[in-house]
């Protein structure tokens, strides 16, 4: 079977409910993001299935592995459960070196001979690119460096399954971009199956095969990163991923929906009560043919943003659309009318 399998998992701590009955299948070499605002509950999802937390109701699977049933009561601990785990803030050994450190989780399980320990520990370091530091202590180790090692002391402690909780949150922009593509190959090269936690929507759309967006302790939404940034299904998947513009249908028939005081077309499936999500960039200046919309609006407010301008619209009967236009259309001008293609609205279902 192989994969993680995690069916009615909740938590509550002192009687406040974090998980409420999460169900999420996790296939064999997938990498999937658990995505959300800070509070939502990813890291306790996250920390159930490395056993660093014990549930409050439901089970968990890793393989072929039952290693929590909250009805059966049982429960594998942690360092039994062949799972690799990078935290954010490291949490290397700071009194071991950066091969001890490596090392540490086969000499725990007293997996294979010294010399075996020392072949494994030197592949992982090599597969970080850090070889070169293995007797060096942390403090003698940059940061980047420091999750180098707790990266490959992840894997030396995976068997298959590789847990991610914010890992490069402490690291510099162009050290994040560097290091995701990195545990990405690290992800196909080994084979693991991989759950990673982030609130950087960036990060888990360059990263992941599917992303789950998790609102207050439930899924919200699961699906390809591109499925997830194109077409949300929710008010609050479509905010959190960046749909400036969530406007709620007031009359919709024939295909003709009335939203935010503009009158769009082609969107059959819009129904009084839904909402219409479109990015800004979606909005584009002069007419279409072809448009669901086309509308005139004068700008309240513009914001520079160096390649792009950020122009906010009046409309009447509305709350406003936000448009985003390449800096060198606005310098021709502002534009008095815009317009909205149908492929580049989510309908949204109430
Ligand atoms: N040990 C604990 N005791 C009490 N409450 C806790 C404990 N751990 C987490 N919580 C609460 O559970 C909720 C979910 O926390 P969790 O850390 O899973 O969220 P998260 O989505 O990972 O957020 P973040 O991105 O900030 O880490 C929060 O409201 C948090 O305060």
């Amino acid at each position: 079977m192989g994969g993680i399998a995690i069916e009615g998992l909740a938590k509550t701590f002192n009687s406040t409910r974090v998980l409420h009955s999460i169900d999420l299948r996790i296939e064999r070499g997938e990498f999937i993001t658990l995505l959300g605002p800070s509070g939502c509950g990813k890291t306790t999802t996250l920390r159930c299935v490395a056993g660093l937390e014990t549930p409050s109701a439901g089970r968990i699977r890793i393989g072929e592995d039952t290693v929590v049933d909250s009805e059966l009561a049982d429960f594998t601990p942690p360092h039994r459960r062949r799972v690799g785990m990078v935290f954010q803030s490291y949490a290397i050994w700071p009194h071991m070196s950066a091969r001890a450190n490596v090392e540490f989780p086969l000499r725990r399980r007293k997996q294979g001979s010294r010399a075996e320990q020392r072949a494994i520990a030197a592949r992982a370091l090599e597969s970080v690119g850090m070889s070169a530091y293995a007797e060096r202590y942390p403090h003698e180790l940059s940061g980047g460096q420091q999750q180098r090692i707790a990266l490959a002391r992840g894997l030396v402690a995976a068997g298959e399954v590789m847990l991610y909780d914010e890992p490069l949150s402490n690291l510099d922009a162009k050290l994040r971009v560097a290091m995701r593509d990195e545990v990405r190959r690290l992800h196909d090269e080994f084979g693991h199956t991989s759950i990673y936690v982030t609130h950087d929507q960036e990060e888990a759309l360059a990263i992941s095969d599917r992303i789950v967006i998790m609102n207050a302790g439930r899924i919200e939404q699961s699906g390809t990163p591109q499925e997830i940034f194109d077409a949300p299904t929710t008010r609050y998947v479509a905010d959190f991923i960046g749909f400036e513009n969530i406007l709620t249908v007031e009359e919709a028939s024939g295909g003709i929906a009335v939203a935010g005081g503009i009158r769009f077309s082609g969107l059959p499936d819009a129904r009084p009560g839904d909402a219409l999500a479109f990015r800004s960039g979606a909005v584009s200046p002069g007419a279409h043919d072809d448009a669901a919309a086309t509308f005139d609006a004068p700008v309240a407010r513009e914001v520079y943003l160096g390649e792009d301008v950020v122009l906010h619209l009046e409309v009447a009967g509305g709350p406003g659309v936000v448009a985003r236009i390449p800096a060198q259309r606005r310098a021709q001008g502002l534009p008095e009318r815009f317009h909205v293609d149908a492929a580049d609205i989510a309908v949204l279902t109430a």
